[in-house]
């Protein structure tokens, strides 16, 4: 959990290149984001403007060209890469728009192998993963696996297991784009309740515009710039 002030997640002046051809695509160009804990910020913008570049520099798992990405205080990259990998494991839940489960594990087999890695007994493992479960609504669905599941339990699975080694900063890539309306809604409902519950920054790259009142604020990115978060009731009244 974060410390009073500090932001859970901080990004300075971020920019991200990857080469193209001759020249270089500027996928971030000094970007600056805070998402403090209990924040629930959506990310919007067109196709290829750096939504998804944004999530993976925050993540870790992409390095910026230049700036600073900040977890709980801490300057990522001044560690070394094992401690990153640490804090990555114990700080960041990453939710991609596909769950990716393991076809032969079980729902909470799903869950109790991340915290495993993480060096946790099977038992504390299996408790945490019940009760997560009952969080996103999935009690009665421990045992059952991926293909007895539908797409939106897939779905609360994946969020679940997101939040096992209890992350300050939750990163979610359009968790609601293979989904329909109805369970879209209950799905960012379901991250509305988490981010409140478990105090955690979640930032969420959507499409669905429809869904950005149940967040804080909206920022939108264009061209690898990102606008400063507006209060999603602002929007809501300029529309
Ligand atoms: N691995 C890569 N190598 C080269 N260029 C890349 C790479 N990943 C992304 N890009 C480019 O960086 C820019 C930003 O891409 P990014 O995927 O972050 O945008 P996005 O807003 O998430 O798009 P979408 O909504 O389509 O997922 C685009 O011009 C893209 O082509």
């Amino acid at each position: 959990m974060s410390q009073i002030n500090t932001p859970a997640l901080s990004l300075t002046n971020l920019t991200l290149e990857y080469p193209d051809g001759e020249g270089t695509v500027i996928a971030l160009a000094s970007v600056n984001l805070s998402v403090r804990a209990g924040e629930f910020i959506s990310l919007v913008g067109p196709s290829g403007s750096g939504k998804s570049s944004l999530l993976a520099v925050a993540a870790t798992l992409v390095s910026p060209t230049s700036g600073l990405v900040s977890i709980d205080g801490t300057d990522v990259h001044s560690l070394p890469e094992k401690q990153l990998a640490a804090l990555r494991r114990e700080k960041v839940g990453i939710i991609f728009q596909q769950p990716n489960l393991l076809a032969s594990l079980t729902a909470s087999e799903q869950l109790i192998i991340g915290d495993h890695l993480r060096g946790k007994s099977l038992r504390a493992a299996a408790g945490r993963a019940a009760e997560l479960l009952e969080i996103v609504g999935l009690a009665d669905c421990g045992k059952k696996r991926p293909h007895q599941l539908s797409g939106g339990q897939r779905q609360r699975v994946n969020i679940a297991r997101a939040l096992m080694g209890s992350p300050s900063v939750l990163l979610v890539d359009e968790p609601t784009a293979a989904l329909d309306h109805h369970r879209s809604e209950s799905i960012v409902r379901l991250l509305r309740q988490v981010t409140d519950e478990f105090n955690v920054a979640t930032v969420m790259v959507t499409h669905d515009t429809e869904f950005v009142p149940l967040t804080d604020a909206v920022a939108t990115m264009r061209d690898g710039l990102l606008s400063a978060p507006v209060p999603a009731s602002e929007l809501l009244e300029v529309r």
